[in-house]
Formats: structure tokens, sequence, C-alpha cells
């Protein structure tokens, strides 16, 4: 019963041509996209294996976000986890992951989601405007991983997806005793 694959379902959110069609399609197809072609919604589906149990992965590639764009119902409700993409040499994009992930607490009226915030165009490193201490600072803050990837150059594109169901199995089955927590003798 328990090698039976678990299902999981990851929405990639983010501004306009951050690259998120671009790492879905280098994780699942395993090549990068040079043109770019804005997304209207494409659903991917991969299997990974983490801590020696398979899980289909339901990835949703969604359409560029602004400000003004509203949170439609089925990318928050019944998601188990959230790629927050930013492009490194885009401030702008790195606002608005922010403004993304107000919008699915207040939708879902939860304090926290199991997310990953990606910097992508890690290989863009000369027209970088976010610094890699933002980045992590931000993580902190929201406390999920964050990582520099680079779609074009596979580099860490992998790993969000094994970071992120790490957070979602942490966030379903949270440790039930503290190993390090000090006792009052
Ligand atoms: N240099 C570089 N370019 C990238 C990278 N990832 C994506 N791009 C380019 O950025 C452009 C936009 O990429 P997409 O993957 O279509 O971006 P998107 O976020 O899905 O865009 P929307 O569908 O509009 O939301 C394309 O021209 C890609 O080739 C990267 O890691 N490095």
């Amino acid at each position: 019963m328990s090698n039976q694959a678990k299902a999981r379902r990851i929405a990639v959110l983010g501004s306009r041509a951050v690259g998120k069609s671009s790492l879905v399609i280098q994780f699942c197809e395993n090549h990068f996209v040079d043109s770019y072609y804005p997304t209207i919604e494409n659903t991917f589906t991969k299997t990974i294996k983490y801590r020696g149990h398979e899980y289909v992965v339901e990835i949703m590639d969604t359409a560029g976000q602004d400000e003004y764009s509203i949170l439609s119902s089925h990318h928050a409700s019944s998601v188990n986890g959230y790629v927050l993409v930013y492009s490194i040499a885009s401030r702008s994009s790195f606002d608005m992951i922010k403004i993304i992930r107000d919008k699915i607490l207040d939708f879902t009226g939860l304090e926290t989601v199991p997310c990953i915030i990606v910097g992508n165009k890690s290989d863009l490193n000369i027209q970088r405007q976010v610094t890699l201490e933002e980045g992590k600072e931000l993580a902190q803050q929201w406390a999920c991983p964050h990582i520099e990837t680079s779609a074009k150059h596979n580099e860490n594109v992998a790993k969000i997806f094994d970071m992120l169901i790490a957070s979602i199995e942490k966030a379903n089955n949270p440790p039930s005793e503290e190993k390090n927590a000090c006792s009052v003798m």
C-alpha cells in the first residue's frame, strides 16, 4: 500500500516572461525554448521520487500575473504547493511574488502555504537587479526555501521540485516530537 504513488498538485506563478514555462519544460521535457510564447495555461505530469516514495506531480504552468490579475480559484484550491518565480534581472518580478503570495493567502484563508521562491535566469548575472541575499531574506521571512536557477543552462531546475515536495510533505506530516526542543529540568 505504502508503495502506491501519491498525487500532488503544484502551481507555478510569477510575472510574465520570468521563465515559468521554460523551467517546467526543462524539467518535464529536458529542453530549453529560446523563443517566447506567452502561456495561457498548460498542465504537465511528472513522477518524482522523494525519500523512496513515488509522487505523481501535476504541474500547472500559469499565465504571467500582474498586480491586476485575479487569482483563479483552481490556482488556489486543491493545490498542494506553489513555485513562485521571479527573474533575478527584474526587480518588479521580485516584488510581484509578494503580491501573488498575499493573494494566495487571502484566497485560501491560510497563514502560510508550502511554496518555494525561485530566482530564475541566474545566467544573466550581468543584468542582475535582485541579489541572492534579498531572495534568501524573503525566504527566511516566509519560512520557505529559495533557489536561483537557470532554465537555459538547466541549473538547479530539478531541485525546485524536490525541495517543494519536501516542503509539502513536511507541512502534511509535521514532526510529532522536537528532538532538539529544550526541556525545563
Ligand atoms: N537567459 C535566460 N533566458 C530565459 C531563462 N528562462 C527563460 N528564458 C527566456 O525568457 C523568455 C520568457 O520565458 P517563458 O518561459 O516563456 O516565460 P513565462 O514566465 O512562462 O512567460 P508567460 O507565459 O508570459 O508568463 C523566453 O524568451 C525564454 O527563452 C533563463 O534561465 N535564462
